[in-house]
């Protein structure tokens, strides 16, 4: 009897061990189904967006998942941050988030260390860290929304760790699922699917490098064109002299430096061929000298010009545009007529020379240039400063080595040398057989009083090359600037009306105020006068808006 009992019994453990080895090997089925439609999604998975939806849509339900988070370790090694997170989370438009997101916590900071050791699943209690005294602020957040367990295992590649899966799991007590086959099988998978999208981040991020350089290669070039074409490239200054001396013994003592160069003179005195010369005998020269001319740019776009714009940034920025300090990177920018640069402006340019970084509109974070800076201006810079047209602080950190070019009636000894200069440069450049000119025209020459220096003396003897029957010039045609000369001589310079003074005084400070009448950089502070009279003169003058280089407000 004892024996039938015994074998009943025993049969029956033999059937309960083969349910339960039936149902392991259906577990496991279902293991691998679940594992397979896993790594099926996951082979397909591209960005970051892709990741986090299969995570919502499979992972969550799997493994009983409330929230979840996924750090990486950054390209330094030293740092991670929060990468890939649940996008459907209401925390994640606090600032607390966003500052936490853009935080880059150590890799030693006292929580995330144990990942760079360990594969394990890690259980933290939160509450508990906090009691620590250098806690970071990720766990100092996830208190604050009220996460009081999380369990962290590491995600690697080649069993290096590459980043953190950070979980929240919807009940305390089901831990056990973290430690089970299945869970290890998702990870290896979430593992590959974040080093395949960490490697497409940098493709990315490389091919719009290549596409930065690409863009900033086509604009050199067509910068570079457009100098061939405006032939700005010559460098040969004439001069003799005490006064042109001095300028070439400060040109040879800055050219080797890195120093700002600040060139003050007329219109026309050879400013910007002094500026050509300084980066042709810098270290700098094989790079490029780009001119930004601040007076023919209207005010709202000077901005762009000078520190580029991404593309969207506003509208019409229908692409991205490197700005002329971006360009000038290793070289020299050359700042014309930095005196009408306006002042909202002159804020921005201070900062640049003071921090050698530059921000692109609509740009993230600041780029460093390294750039020399020469600017030049006509105008009595002091005087402007006087006038809070312009900024002392830009003044000083420009004034840095003051070049002064002395106007051409001050150096008349060199207008002989600088006519056959001009002679033989426009002969040659027109095929004309003309060499030389008279005692007569040399004598009208040295009359003159060259309001517009050097300039009007070129453009004089270009008209008058072309003008020469001969190989002699043996008149001068300067008909418009000898008339205006002799006009001015004479006394008969038009007289202005006080309303043109006042018509043309207003208009120019408007320009330089950017269109704004009304707020502290407002014309109407500038010209020392209420607003509604500002307002009024105005409209008496005739003044149109539009008129006025910007399209500022007021
Ligand atoms: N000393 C010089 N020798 C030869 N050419 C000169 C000299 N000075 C000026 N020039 C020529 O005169 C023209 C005007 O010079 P430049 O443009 O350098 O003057 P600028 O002072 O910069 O004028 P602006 O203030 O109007 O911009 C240029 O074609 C330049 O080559």
């Amino acid at each position: 009897m004892l024996s039938l009992v015994l074998g009943a019994v025993n049969q029956i453990a033999v059937a309960v061990s083969n349910i339960i080895y039936l149902e392991e090997i259906k577990q496991r089925e279902e293991e691998k189904e679940i594992l397979l439609s896993f790594s099926n999604s996951m082979a397909a998975v591209r960005t970051k967006h892709d990741l986090n939806a299969i995570i919502n849509d499979q992972l969550k339900k799997l493994c009983n998942i409330r929230d979840y988070v996924i750090s990486v370790i950054h390209e330094n090694g030293k740092t991670h941050g929060g990468f890939i997170y649940n996008l459907d989370a209401d925390y994640i438009r606090m600032p607390e988030f966003t500052k936490a997101l853009n935080t880059k916590f150590d890799i030693n900071d006292g929580v995330f260390d144990v990942f760079m050791v360990s594969d394990k699943p890690f259980i933290f209690n939160i509450a508990a860290l906090l009691t620590r005294k250098d806690v970071p602020g990720y766990i100092r957040f996830w208190h604050g929304i009220g996460i009081r367990t999380v369990i962290g295992i590491a995600l690697t590649r080649y069993s290096e760790p590459i980043g953190v899966l950070w979980i929240e799991p919807e009940k305390a007590e089901t831990f056990d699922v973290f430690y089970s086959s299945l869970f290890s099988g998702t990870v290896v998978q979430l593992s590959i699917a974040l080093s395949n999208i960490l490697a497409n981040e940098k493709i990315e991020d490389q091919l719009k490098e290549i596409d930065g350089y690409r863009l900033k290669l086509m604009e050199e070039k067509s910068y570079l064109q457009n100098e061939i074409e405006t032939d700005n490239n010559h460098s040969e200054i004439i001069g003799s002299g005490e006064e042109m001396a001095e300028v070439f013994r400060m040109i040879s003592q800055v050219s080797p430096t890195d120093s700002t160069v600040l060139l003050l003179g007329e219109t026309g005195t050879g400013k910007e061929l002094v500026a050509r010369a300084i980066h042709g005998n810098s270290k700098r020269k094989e790079k490029l000298m780009i001119k930004v001319n601040c007076a023919a740019l209207p005010a709202n776009l000077i901005e762009s010009e000078l520190f580029g714009h991404e593309k969207g940034s506003f509208t019409g920025a229908m692409e991205r545009r490197t700005g002329k300090f971006e360009l000038a990177h290793q070289g020299t920018i050359f700042l014309d007529e930095v005196g009408e640069m306006p002042l909202d402006l002159q804020v921005k340019l201070l900062r640049v020379l003071q921090e050698r970084e530059i921000e692109r509109i609509g740009g993230k974070g600041g780029i460093k240039v390294d750039v020399r800076v020469i600017a030049a201006t006509n105008r009595d810079l002091l005087k402007e400063v006087a006038n809070g047209m312009f900024r002392s602080d830009l003044y000083y950190r420009l004034n840095v080595f003051p070049i002064t070019l002395p106007p051409l009636r001050s150096r008349k000894g060199d207008i002989h040398g600088l006519a056959n200069f001009f002679i033989e440069k426009f002969a040659k450049k027109t095929g004309k057989n003309v060499a030389t000119f008279s005692e007569k025209v040399l004598q009208d020459l040295i009359g003159y009083h060259w309001p517009g220096n050097v300039r009007e003396l070129e453009h004089l003897m270009e008209r008058s090359v072309l003008l020469s029957p001969g190989p002699v010039i043996k008149e001068i045609h300067f008909s418009i600037t000898q008339n205006r000369g002799n006009e001015k001589k004479a006394g008969h310079d038009h007289i202005k009306t006080i309303d043109e003074n006042e018509r043309e005084h207003i208009l120019n400070v408007l320009n330089r105020c950017g269109g704004k009448v009304f707020g502290p950089h407002g014309a109407a502070v500038k010209l020392g006068v209420p607003v509604s009279t500002l307002n009024s003169k105005i409209a008496k003058l005739g003044i149109v808006k539009e008129k006025v280089v910007s399209v500022g407000k007021g």
